[in-house]
């Protein structure tokens, strides 16, 4: 299965508003990415970077053109076959979203408790051991509201990735990191894609992971502009 591509995307457009507002965001974009590999998007605010990420992650309706994830098609696909593919995806965001009453470990389990995922125990266990993970073992029992921007996005990263996601789809996830932390992300999001396959999906300006990149794909104006491989 390693050969067959994680996403396919063939002659992708998008458009928002209606009427006279009407304006295309996305043209045209073809590409294919393989299982277990990192991809940054990058390019200008503006060209499109986060309209393709959630249209390639499910979270955004295909209106033209074809998206095959985990060898289903998005474009027309009904709404539980979107859910149970959604299910099989990790997402990190900028606005972390974190429930401010609930503790880092309670927002990590809850990763695991929407997949139904293990007993209570093992859910517990693998929630804690992620949390170390990111390097929050410290700090478990923390809520929200008394952890840094740093710190709660970690815990995000450690929720996306409690449930063993086959696809990491993430929006800007080391921009509220230090450069260490933010390495420390993207190094476990690449070791996962080498263990378990993960293939991971990344929008971001931040110049310091580039390396770590297996490919790099540059946005401008809703067009692929340049897609580089390592
Ligand atoms: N919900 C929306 N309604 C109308 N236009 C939108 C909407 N979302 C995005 N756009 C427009 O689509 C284009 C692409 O936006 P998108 O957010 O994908 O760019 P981006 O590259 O991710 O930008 P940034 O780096 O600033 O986040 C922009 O012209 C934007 O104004």
């Amino acid at each position: 299965m390693r050969n067959v591509p994680a996403i396919t995307a063939e002659g992708l457009n998008h458009w928002f508003g209606t009427g006279e507002a009407r304006k295309q965001a996305v043209f045209d974009v073809n590409l294919e990415i393989e299982r277990g590999s990192l991809t940054i998007l990058m390019g200008p605010s503006g060209s499109g970077k986060t309209t393709v990420l959630t249209l390639l992650g499910c979270l955004r309706d295909v209106q033209e053109g074809s998206v095959e994830l985990l060898d289903t098609e998005l474009n027309g696909a009904p709404e539980p076959l979107l859910v149970a593919t959604r299910r099989r995806l990790g997402f990190i965001f900028q606005a972390h979203n974190l429930h401010e009453s609930l503790s880092a470990e309670q927002n990590v389990l809850m990763g695991l408790q929407v997949h139904g995922k293990g007993d209570a125990h093992k859910q517990l266990e693998a929630s804690r051991h992620v949390l170390g993970l990111v390097g929050l073992g410290d700090r478990m029992n923390y809520l929200p509201a008394n952890l840094s921007g740093g710190q709660k996005q970690r815990v995000a990263v450690a929720r996306a990735l409690v449930s063993n996601p086959e696809v990491v789809f993430a929006d800007e996830p080391t921009a509220a990191l230090d450069k260490e932390s933010g390495m420390t992300v993207v190094q476990m999001l690449k070791a996962l894609g080498k263990t378990r396959g993960t293939t991971t999906v990344m929008v971001t300006h931040d110049n310091r992971i580039l390396d770590m990149a297996d490919r790099i794909i540059v946005l401008e104006e809703g067009r692929i502009v340049s897609d580089t491989r390592k």
